[in-house]
């Protein structure tokens, strides 16, 4: 696409407007082809450094769109919620702390904003970003530009409510919007129409009849149960289907146990107006209580040949991130799971020794890990959260109790071929729209 004439005008007409512009469509379009494009056009036009950001709401869709997350960009400390419901006032609380002061500087170099993945960034924290950007600007810069990517009718934030309610959406992109059609990652056009059905909830039928067709009975899934990856919706439903995977794996005997040890230290985010807390002092009682709503697991289970997803961002400096899937290969005689990734671009100073690195080639890596970095990921995360915007080459969907709007287009939507789709369980009753955002849709573009 970057060699493709029109795009270089799509994209010169783009910036050349100074309008920020939300840019949608639905999965497979290519947004996220388009963002990295656009980026590299953008940064030939204006090569200061710090004057393009791409940022994401996640640590996984920062990596895939090669930029950084918009907590770790903004500042936000973890679990970070606004203090009042005033954006404004909240933006000038936040510039006013001394720990602010670089990422104030970081923030007035911006001329360009691209926001990934927008359908998950709740409302309160678009608004708080805004006025970040607003407020640390220097007198007579010229106003920067927002481009913001992704589609309402995929995930949504975990907590809020959707960006296009948020107080700036309007002032900011007004009717500033471009929306991509063509599917690229199918080709099969009743496969096409039917995920474009599915993306407004509703089940059709060319919807039910792609589910029919791909649906596999007991017999056929008994040969896929343990080796393709499964896209089902509740999480304890991914915890037994793995515990069973694991067991088949090690020949019914008892997968092992790896207790994770917990340590403490200072948060690199405090307050350094603040005194330096003393770590060493830190009650057992209320280490464990700062642990109550880790989502990484006190105890895993894995063994030789697992596949396995990484629950931890420790390893960013190669390129691995939370989300990272791979398999373990072997153990180390200190016990250390050496995991394998395959399709991974190794980054550029990998060297053996350093972080863990075993072996490399050009696009896999090998890391001896921790044993509770990660967890047996036979399943992929609850709600398919974990495969936001990749290409499964094979899916298992066990959606029959998906419960929320998305979830059964985010899974059915990741698979290029018919063959490589198995319908474990669908009802149409579960294909879930948002409502808000169909409106919103329909108001934009008036489908
Ligand atoms: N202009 C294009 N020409 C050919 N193939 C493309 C083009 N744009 C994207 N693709 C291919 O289509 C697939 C989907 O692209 P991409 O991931 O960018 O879509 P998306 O809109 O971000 O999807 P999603 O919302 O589901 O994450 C990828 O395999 C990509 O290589």
């Amino acid at each position: 696409m970057a060699a493709n004439q029109s795009w270089t005008l799509v994209f010169a007409r783009l910036f050349e407007n100074g309008v920020s512009t939300f840019i949608t469509g639905g999965p497979g379009v290519g947004k996220s082809i388009f963002l990295r494009c656009f980026t590299s056009f953008l940064r030939s036009r204006l090569p200061q450094p710090g004057s393009v950001v791409v940022a994401a709401p996640t640590g996984s869709a920062a990596k895939t769109a090669k930029g950084v997350t918009f907590h770790s960009f903004c500042g936000f400390p973890k679990n970070y919620k606004m203090q009042g419901d005033d954006p404004a006032h909240e933006a000038a609380h936040l510039l006013g702390q001394d720990r602010w002061k670089p990422i104030a500087r970081r923030l007035a170099k911006v001329e360009v904003l691209l926001l990934d993945e927008i359908s998950m960034v709740a409302a309160d924290k678009l608004d708080v970003i805004n006025k970040l950007l607003r407020q640390s600007r220097r007198q007579g810069s010229p106003p920067f530009l927002v481009y913001t990517f992704g589609d309402f009718l995929q995930l949504k934030p975990t907590i809020g409510a959707l960006a296009f309610t948020a107080r700036c959406w309007r002032p900011l992109f007004g009717d500033g919007m471009l929306e991509l059609t063509r599917v690229h990652r199918q080709e099969q056009p009743d496969f096409v129409q039917a995920i474009r059905d599915a993306r407004l909830g509703r089940c059709t039928e060319f919807v039910q009849k792609h589910m029919d067709e791909c649906f596999v009975d007991d017999e056929a899934y008994e040969a896929l149960g343990c080796t393709v990856l499964h896209l089902m919706p509740r999480h304890n439903d991914v915890i037994a289907h793995n515990a069973k995977c694991l067991l088949r794996l090690c020949l019914g005997d008892r997968p092992q146990d790896f207790v994770a040890v917990d340590s403490v230290k200072a948060d690199p985010n405090r307050d350094r107006s603040l005194r330096d807390p003393d770590v060493h002092n830190v009650s057992p009682f209320s280490r464990d209580a700062a642990f109550l709503d880790c989502i990484a697991p006190l105890r895993v289970q894995h063994c030789c040949g697992a596949r396995v997803m990484l629950v931890c961002n420790n390893l960013l400096a190669i390129g691995l991130f939370h989300g990272s899937i791979g398999n373990v290969r072997d153990y180390d005689c200190d016990g250390s799971p050496v995991v394998r990734f395959e399709n991974h671009q190794v980054v550029a100073g990998t060297r053996v020794g350093t972080h863990g690195v075993r072996d490399a080639g050009v696009d896999w890596i090998e890391v001896a890990c921790t044993p509770v970095d990660f967890e047996a990921c036979f399943f992929s995360c609850p709600g398919a959260l974990a495969v936001r915007r990749l290409t499964l080459t094979e899916a298992v969907l066990d959606v029959g109790e998906a419960f929320g709007a998305g979830m059964v287009l985010a899974a059915m939507s990741r698979v290029p071929e018919k063959r490589r789709m198995h319908v474990r369980s669908f009802s149409g009753s579960r294909l879930l729209a948002d409502p808000e955002a169909v409106r919103f849709y329909r108001m934009s573009i008036r489908w």
